[in-house]
């Protein structure tokens, strides 16, 4: 079997010292400006971001250039991870300023069915359909790098995070680590989904650059491969 022709994906968030990305009550302030300005650099220099749909129903993220001087053709491609359709169609992600991929799975419902015909309406949305259960990450990579998304940048949050890790789907990682720490059991983490079993099986980093910004520090890793 052939090489996996992907992207190269960066894996970008801002996390607590105790590596939650948000509290309980789902509180997501974490950066300051000069950090979410780094991460809108970072943003500027990808042809896709990426999110999952937790992301766009706890946060309804813009997922453009807006921290920084830009064009509206600065933004990259957003692409929402979405295996049932829960995508709202007033989300800001499906606002003009950007093109945006839905990427769902094979199954149909009468309800998905509605949902594709009118996200088909709008003029800035792709669907894409791979998966049955959910989302297939490593064929969606694939179809990306066919259309041209050679970089993407993934934001999260902690269930796709895994899905990209686990997968053995991410090249880099840039986290902004922030001197708070919140606690909960049931916030989310930088990783989620089911974990590891054994320390052989985990992702292994290699540390590339660090640097105190903001009030917290900045950690630059490639993913050992
Ligand atoms: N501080 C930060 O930098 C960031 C914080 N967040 C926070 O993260 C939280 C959202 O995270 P989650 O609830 O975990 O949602 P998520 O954004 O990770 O989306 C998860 C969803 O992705 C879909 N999915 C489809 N196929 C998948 C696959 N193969 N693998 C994994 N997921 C797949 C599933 O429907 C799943 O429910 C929010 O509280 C948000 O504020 C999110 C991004 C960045
Ligand atoms: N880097 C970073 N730091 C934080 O503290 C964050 N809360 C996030 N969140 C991510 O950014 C999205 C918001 O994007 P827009 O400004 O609306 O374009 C949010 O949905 C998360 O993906 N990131």
């Amino acid at each position: 079997m052939g090489e996996l022709l992907k992207p190269y994906v960066i894996s970008n968030v801002g996390m607590s010292l105790d590596g939650k990305l948000a509290t309980i009550d789902n509180d997501s302030r974490i950066s300051g400006e000069e950090d979410l300005k780094r991460v809108h650099n970072i943003r500027k220099n990808v042809d896709g971001i990426m999110v999952g749909i937790g992301t766009i129903l706890k946060d309804d993220p813009r997922l453009t250039v807006h921290k920084i001087d830009a064009k509206i053709g600065d933004n990259p491609i957003r692409i929402v991870i979405d295996s049932n359709l829960r995508i709202p169609l007033n989300a800001r992600v499906l606002n003009k300023d950007a093109k945006t991929i839905i990427a769902t799975t094979l199954k149909d419902t009468p309800n998905k069915i509605e949902k594709i015909n009118k996200l088909k309406d709008m003029e800035n949305v792709e669907i894409i359909r791979t998966g049955i259960e959910k989302v297939n990450l490593k064929k969606l990579m694939e179809i990306l790098y066919k259309k041209g998304i050679k970089k993407i940048l993934l934001e999260g949050g902690g269930t796709l995070n895994w899905g990209m890790f686990k997968e053995n789907l991410v090249d880099e990682v840039s986290v902004y680590v922030a001197p708070k720490i919140f606690g909960g059991v049931g916030a989310p983490t930088y990783v989620d989904g089911e974990g590891f079993k054994t320390v052989d099986e985990c992702v292994k980093l290699k540390l590339e650059k660090y640097y105190p910004f903001d009030e917290g520090i900045v950690l630059e890793f490639k993913v050992k491969k």
